[in-house]
């Protein structure tokens, strides 16, 4: 069986690769997914058959990885300055031992955005051509200025490289197939690093023959409860507008009070093209002017909405959330006032709300292990958790990972204070699979 379909380019190279880079734990690759291209998505990986939660999709080997700078290296980089960070990868790949055929492979195999690389000529190509001079170890690449302008194009697309563990450091790199998993805002899969280092792709929910294979490229854990347009905006440094469906649905996660009826309404985002997208083109993402009420269906301007309480609660709740373990009972209690502050001006269905709750739940875990006396009630953290559990349900049913996180939060909490009285049963058991 064919693992690419006819709309591939290069098929033949990909079919040659995959014996070599995959593992075949999850059984032969061409019977759990398959890659086809689209205008909209471009080359992407599909499901083949049903795959279970928790099923291994892939286990791959990297074509090339990408470890940290030497010390020497970053002795170098620093006289790129700000040009640095995106030299580097140059500098940590393993030239001497990477063969001409990989290097090919590097070049021909992955997606680069042509706008970005075309922004990208002057100032960081005469920096390839330095590095080319200097690099004693690119000089056996053999490439052209061009040719690693492009590579370093391909890696700020398609590096994997685990933030959560410095000690998986050393297996950044990229990979050929897992490259091809395309984002979804609510992905069905997830990736981490096995013990050598293989990149693995594991199903976070039922998938469906058919359905497109994604991941979040924006990070787990809370990065994906945020509104469309602050994940359109993260993704736009990646040079694309999403199209997965819950950013072509309605924003549900940034819901506000309509001014007219008091019922909610959401924002309805300019249409922006991707295909203008280069570099850090932020500005090309813009806000609603105008949001639609669910219930009396009034058109409502932006500038009647609370918006500057929602920036400042948009900046403040994931720093209070971040805050070190040592502070969490004062970052408890600030939480509490943001999470009271955001349901009060931008209602119990605004993301903010829903972080503020999350994140007060998870200081009170810490609080619970650490602190001699507690400023909250059982009932407290009943209510919150149900009320958060609701949130999911109604503004981002499909987000697996998300709800799981709030499971264990809730189970967790419940351990702890030697309680079953917390909602886990009712309220996240839709996310538990017998
Ligand atoms: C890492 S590459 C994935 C492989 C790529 N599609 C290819 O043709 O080789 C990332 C690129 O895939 C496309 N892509 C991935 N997910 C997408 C999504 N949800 N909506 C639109 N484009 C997406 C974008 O062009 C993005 O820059």
């Amino acid at each position: 069986m064919a693992l690419c379909d006819g709309s591939v380019p290069n098929g033949e190279r990909f079919e040659a690769w995959a014996p070599r880079m995959l593992r075949a734990d999850a059984g032969p690759v061409a019977t759990v997914m398959e890659l086809r291209k689209t205008k909209e998505l471009g080359i992407h990986a599909v499901a083949r058959c049903s795959i279970h939660p928790d099923d291994l999709i892939i286990s791959e080997q990297a074509l090339l990885r990408l470890p940290p700078p030497s010390a020497e290296a970053q002795r170098l980089l620093r006289g790129f300055g700000e040009l640095g960070g995106f030299l580097a990868p140059a500098l940590c790949a393993p030239w001497a031992t990477t063969s001409a055929e990989q290097r090919e492979a590097c070049l021909q195999l992955f997606y680069a955005h042509p706008g970005s690389e075309k922004r990208s000529q002057g100032t960081h190509l005469a920096a390839c051509a330095e590095l080319l001079r200097c690099w004693a170890p690119l000089k056996h690449s053999n490439w052209t200025p061009e040719e690693l302008l492009h590579f370093l194009h391909i890696v700020d697309l398609n590096i994997h490289k685990d933030d959560e563990r410095p000690q998986n450091s050393e297996f950044t790199g990229i990979f050929v197939f897992g490259s091809k998993f395309s984002h979804s805002c609510a992905p069905n899969a997830a990736w981490s690093f096995d013990r050598e280092g293989r990149l693995q792709y594991r199903a976070l929910c039922p998938i469906a023959e058919g359905d497109v294979l994604t991941f979040s490229y924006v990070g787990n854990g809370m990065n994906l409860i945020t509104s469309t347009l602050l994940r359109r905006e993260r993704l736009s440094a990646l040079c694309f507008v999403c199209s997965c469906a819950r950013c072509q649905g309605a924003d549900m996660s940034r819901r506000l009070p309509c001014p007219q009826c008091g019922g909610s309404c959401y924002p309805s985002y300019p249409q922006v093209d991707d295909a203008t997208l280069a570099g850090s083109s932020r500005d090309l993402i813009q806000d609603a002017n105008i949001w639609k009420c669910e219930s009396c269906k009034a058109d409502v301007k932006a500038s009647d909405l609370p918006l500057e309480a929602e920036e400042e609660l948009t900046e403040l709740v994931p720093r209070f959330m971040q805050g070190d373990p040592s502070s969490a009972r004062e970052d408890a209690e600030r939480l509490w006032q943001l999470r009271q502050k955001a349901a009060a001006v931008l209602s119990k269905n605004h993301w903010t709300w829903f972080l503020a709750t999350f994140a007060w739940l998870q200081k009170c875990l810490l609080c619970l292990r650490n602190a001699p006396i507690v400023a909250f009630s059982e009932r407290d953290l009943c209510t919150a958790s149900t009320e958060a559990a609701r949130w999911l349900e109604s503004a981002a049913p499909e987000n697996m990972e998300q709800r799981l996180c709030a499971l264990f939060l809730a189970a967790r909490l419940a351990q702890h204070l030697g309680t079953l009285t917390l909602p886990i049963g009712q309220t996240f058991g839709c996310v538990v699979y017998a």
